[in-house]
This record gives structure tokens, sequence and C-alpha cells, in this order.
């Protein structure tokens, strides 16, 4: 294959790769590459150029981004019951949105692959024994134990299945009925009834109802809302998996990243001359890079030029996680700059990454009332430049887990203990995460 239509889609093993395992045996590494090689598609390009084309809606400013799911998923998350949870959430944070922008929600899991996780430090020590840092399922275990946490390449043999196993259960989930507009309203107006803080939803919920019978009466079919069009995403970490999973779409002749709909960039790991940006460069799948509050102007500029130098309108999205305390002076230096080029982003708030701290018992935690505030500012920093705020990306899943404080049910650091069960940082329980979507739908309209 010539690499001037597919670009080098191996330049990036000549440069500094952050955050690659050290992996125990590379000629294992090698076969099992060999083998996701030869594994079918988990996505085809036809949906990732739908994607494009929505993201590319988002970025005019005519729909909205909610892009949510664990910090990391686990093998043992793959199944019916957690997958449903988390896609329940999903949809019904994504009908109050949809009411609240008027717009479209364009709905993506951080699921079917969000298996591989950046850390601050390489190695873990507890009680005077150090071993390597846990990195997600695809590379080594959560226990604390040398075994389990052997950097084994066989793990990402493992990731690619539970990926496959997830997407399936979310493509039958929304297409099987289950995401069916009128039955995710009913689950919204349980919420509404049962939460400590559904009064104040009431209103929003309401009108919801009334919107929906008035289309009924208008005879629009109910057909129409039987199911929903819906993306996975990971963090593009692992570039041996990733190439692996990269493909030559037999119609355009052009590469994509067959692992997800969209793949993203870390913070820790989109250096301009590192090995991610020159691999995400050359796939053709739309992409995301994160901004941290250390961004400036010109490094989103750049990375913007490096990977969209064609100006392909839904091909980056900025995910900026600044930190409630820092947005409002952080993001508008970037978004000026990047407006003013001209090019085609969206803009999408991540407000979990900026606002993580350790409580007295140890456990990460997040405020919700932080997170809320990170929107605030987002929205109001858009509204004020009169761009466009495209989205936001979260951490959560439809369990009932003690991980963030705060939210209707006034969860105290105090109950953190209760069930602490993220594999790395800690996740919006279903409760707060809805309690998100009807303050975001407040804030959306009131900055409108
Ligand atoms: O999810 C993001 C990172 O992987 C995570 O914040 C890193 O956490 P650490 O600082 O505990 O390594
Ligand atoms: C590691 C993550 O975020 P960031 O790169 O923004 O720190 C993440 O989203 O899992």
């Amino acid at each position: 294959m010539s690499t001037s239509a597919t670009g080098d889609l191996d330049a990036w093993r000549e440069l500094p790769a952050q955050q690659q395992p050290d992996w125990d045996d590379p000629d294992e590494l090698r076969a099992v590459a060999a083998e996701l090689a030869a594994q079918p598609p988990l996505v085809f390009a036809g949906e990732c150029d739908q994607l494009k084309a929505q993201l590319a809606d988002v970025a005019r400013g005519e729909a909205f981004v909610l892009q949510g799911g664990d910090c990391a998923e686990t093998f043992t998350g793959a199944n019916a019951d957690a997958v449903k949870n988390k896609l329940k959430t999903l949809l019904q944070m994504a009908v109050v949105l949809t009411y609240a922008a008027t717009v479209p929600v364009v709905k993506i899991g951080r699921m079917a692959g969000q298996y591989a996780k950046p850390r601050s430090k390489p190695v873990e020590a507890r009680g005077g024994l150090e071993l390597p840092a846990y990195r997600g399922d695809a590379v080594n275990g959560l226990d604390f134990d040398a075994e389990s946490r052997r950097n084994d390449p066989h793990r990402l043999l493992k990731a690619y299945h539970c990926s496959a196993v997830t997407l399936n259960l979310c493509r039958a989930f929304t297409k099987g009925g289950y995401a069916d507009l009128r039955q995710v309203h009913a689950w919204n107006q349980d919420f509404v009834a049962h939460s400590k803080s559904g009064r104040r939803y009431e209103r929003l919920a309401g009108e919801i109802d009334r919107a929906l019978t008035f289309m009924k009466a208008c005879g629009v079919s109910p057909d129409e809302f039987h199911g929903v069009e819906f993306y996975s995403s990971h963090e593009a970490l692992l570039l041996e998996y990733e190439r692996a999973l990269t493909r030559i779409d037999s119609l355009s002749g052009l590469p994509y990243d067959v692992s997800a709909h969209f793949l993203w960039i870390g913070e820790r790991t989109r250096q301009l001359d590192g090995a991610h940006v020159e691999f995400l460069r050359h796939i053709r799948n739309p992409i995301g890079v994160k901004l941290g509050p250390g961004t400036s102007a010109d490094d989103a500029l750049a990375l913007m030029k490096r990977l969209n130098p064609e100006e392909e309108p839904g091909r980056l999205t900025f995910i900026t996680r600044m930190g409630a305390g820092k947005i409002r002076e952080a993001l508008p230096p970037l978004i000026e700059k990047v407006h003013q080029s001209g090019a085609p982003v969206a803009w999408v708030c991540d407000p979990m990454h900026g606002n993580t701290f350790e409580a007295p018992s140890g456990h990460k935690t997040r405020r919700l009332d932080d997170v809320l505030d990170e929107v605030a500012g987002f929205f109001e920093v858009h509204r004020a430049l009169g761009t466009h705020p495209g989205g936001i990306h979260i951490e959560f899943t439809g369990d009932d887990v003690t991980e963030c404080v705060g939210g209707a049910e006034g969860l105290a650091e105090g109950d953190l203990h209760q069930r602490y069960e993220t594999a790395c940082d800690p996740r919006l329980n279903r409760g707060q995460s809805l309690d998100l979507a009807f303050l975001v739908a407040e804030l959306y309209r009131k900055s409108s």
C-alpha cells in the first residue's frame, strides 16, 4: 500500500510515546498485535463519517455533544446490567438536554474501549511494596500483587473482546426499543418523583411531557422515537492497540481506526511532536484533544493545524478540562485564537478532570458543585465570545456508587467509603448525573 494515500501509519514509532506500558515480553506483544490486526472491525468507516458530520453540526452551533461513561471500564463491567444502566442514564440525560438546548444531542459513550489509563506515577507503593501502577484492564489488574500488576499484552485481546461485547449490547439497546423516547421520558418522570430535588425539575419534566403529547396530537409517528444513534469513544492511549485496529476503508482507500467511532488524545500525551499526535493525524475518524489549564493559545492553534490541516468540519473537537477555578481565565484566549483562524472546531467541556482532590479518607473525589461551576463557566465564556458551547464530557456510572460528593442526596466526604468502586477516578452516580443534566439544562436556557 502506498503511504501517500494513507500517510505513514507507522511514523509514530520513531517518536517519543508517553504513557506506554513497559510490556513484559516484546515478542508476545508482536504476536498479540498480529492477532488483533486479523480481527473484524468494531466500527465502520461510514459510521465514523456520520459522527463526523454530526460533530460538524456541533462546530456550527447546530447540535450539542453528550459524551460520558466510566473513567476506566473494567472487564467485569462488560455485562448486560452494567452497560444497560449506563446507557439508561446517558439516554435520560440526553432527553433533558435535547429539550433544553433545542438542538440534536450527539450521544457518545466513554464506552466499549475505555480500558487504558495514563497515570501520574509509573509505580504505586503500599506498605513498603512497590509495583507498577494500574494502567487499565487492557494493561494490568487493579489488585495490588505482583502477578496482577504485570503488564500483560494478552489483556489487549481481552480489551478488544470486551469492547465488542459492550458495543453489541449498546447497539441492541439503542436500536431494539430500549431507547424509546417515551420510555426514557417515563424514567425521568420517575426520577423527578422520587429524587430529593425532584420538585426543582418538575416544571422542566412537565414541559417535556406536554411537548410529547403535542407531537402525538400532531400525528408524529411513535416509531420516530424508537431508536437513537449511539457512538463509542475512548482515549487512544495504547498505540500498538490502536495501530493494530487501523484498517484501510475499502470504499475510500483511507485509514480508519476501527476500535471506536471517536478517539481522543489525552492531556498527558498531546505533545505536538509526540507519537500520539503523529498517529492520530493519519486516521480519518473524528478525533478530540484534551486541553488543560496550561495550554496556550498557540498550542491549541498548532494542534489544530497538525490534526486538521484541511479544516475538515467535524474532524476536530477540543475537550477543555480547566478546573472550575481556572476556566473563566484560561479558556477565552484559546477560543479567541482558534476562532480567529476560521477553522471549524467543536468545543466540549470536561468538568471532571480539573476538579479532582483527595478527601481526608484518602479517596480521590470531586464536588458536584465544582463540576457544575466549570460547566457554568464554559457557558459564560462561550456566550461572552459569541461562540457555541458544544457539549459536555463526563465520567459517570448508572449505579449508585459513592465516589463524588454533593448532589440532591447530599453525599458527604464521610460517605465515600460506602460504595467506592471506580478502578481509577471518581464518577458521578446515577442520581448525580441526572441532577447534572437538569441543572445544565437550566444553565443552557438561562445563557441562550
Ligand atoms: O483519568 C485520568 C487519569 O488517568 C487519572 O487522573 C490519573 O490519576 P493518578 O493521578 O491517580 O495517576
Ligand atoms: C485521563 C483523562 O483525562 P485527561 O487526559 O484530560 O487528564 C481521561 O479522560 O480519562
